[in-house]
């Protein structure tokens, strides 16, 4: 089955800006990616492996209630870095029933969004894995993994076609290009992704720094959370880090409508996001102790945007 020839119900269709993470497959029906109702701005998430899309779907059900009942703050104030959550659904997808979890999508409202997936931590395995998913975790993305922790399975990123050109070209890389970069590959990686190279006009380099200092605010506020939460312990999350490209050349002066609110555009956030994602593998901390693997992801990951700030 051609990948476009996957039966969707209406009203919906694949994720187009979806980097990373299991995708609908050619000559495989079983195999379902997110899927996209750009009427109501949000995406749909499969549920994975029944243990693994049960445990995401426990996680965000303990985040709404956490939010509706006041009784747990940090829970309450990690709503604020994760997408929305509007519950689940159910939908047939190639004949067979499935669910679905609806979430905010973190690209809406972009012109040419700017999309990276990256893993967080050292250890990618969770406490009930056996040592075949231990030994099968351990063996990939070993360059950066180990030294930064972090890992990059998948981006896209529009990019100018020549200098002072409006003319945009996108390019896209999955997991295969995240497993053969070495730091110094991931470092020139990320750079690319913000386009601190290719900001060639005054304006645009004033944009790309916007962008590093907005998506910095948001990773700093992502950590103070860490930093005071003993709760919960992240393995093979991400953080999904967008930005709409079209911003960078052309920062916007207005107030504008969307989705039925107004949003001030001069406010980065409306058009730089970095969200935690993927909790397929989220596990009540083991002795009360802080998440140092997510942590030392996180850090390391501010280090990196910050010398491409600075250079
Ligand atoms: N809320 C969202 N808004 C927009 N895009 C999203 C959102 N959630 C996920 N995506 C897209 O889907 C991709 C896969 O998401 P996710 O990591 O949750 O899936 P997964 O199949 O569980 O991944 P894995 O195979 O790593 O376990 C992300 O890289 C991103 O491109
Ligand atoms: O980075 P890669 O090489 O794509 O490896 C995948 C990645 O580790 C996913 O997180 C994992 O899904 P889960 O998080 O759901 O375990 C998936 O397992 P799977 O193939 O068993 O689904 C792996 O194949």
């Amino acid at each position: 089955m051609a990948k476009s020839d996957q039966e969707l119900p209406e009203g919906f269709r694949q994720l187009k800006t979806q980097v990373a993470g299991h995708t609908f497959e050619e000559s495989n029906a079983e195999a379902v990616g997110l899927l996209q109702d750009s009427k109501a701005g949000c995406v749909l998430k499969p549920l994975g492996k029944p243990e693994c899309g049960e445990r995401e779907l426990r996680f965000y059900e303990s985040l709404a209630e956490a939010g509706a009942s006041g009784d747990n703050d940090l829970l309450a104030l990690l709503r604020g870095h994760v997408p929305r959550f509007y519950g689940p659904l159910k939908l047939v997808v190639n004949r067979r029933e499935r669910t679905f979890l609806r979430l905010e999508d973190l690209t809406r409202s972009f012109a040419k969004p700017c999309v990276m997936d990256v893993k967080m931590g050292k250890r990618t395995w969770d406490p009930e894995s056996s040592p075949n998913k231990r030994k099968l975790e351990e063996a990939k993305y070993v360059m950066c993994k180990q030294k930064l922790g972090l890992c990059l399975p998948g981006f896209q990123v529009y990019l100018p076609k020549e200098e002072h050109t409006q003319e945009t070209t996108i390019l896209r890389h999955g997991k295969d290009y995240g497993k053969s970069l070495n730091v110094e590959g991931f470092k020139q990686t990320m750079a690319l992704f913000f386009n601190a190279s290719t900001s060639d006009s005054k304006s645009r380099r004033a944009g790309c720094e916007l962008l590093l200092k907005e998506v910095l605010r948001q990773l700093q506020e992502i950590l103070a959370w860490f930093q005071r939460q003993r709760l919960l312990h992240f393995y093979a999350s991400s953080l999904l880090i967008c930005y709409d490209y079209s911003r960078l050349a052309d920062p916007p002066k207005s107030k504008s409508l969307i989705n039925g609110y107004h949003q001030n555009e001069d406010d980065p956030a409306s058009w730089v996001r970095v969200k935690m994602i993927d909790f397929a593998h989220v596990y009540p901390a083991e002795h009360g102790l802080p998440d140092e693997n997510y942590m030392f992801g996180l850090q390391s990951l501010i280090e990196v945007v910050q010398s491409i700030l600075h250079r």
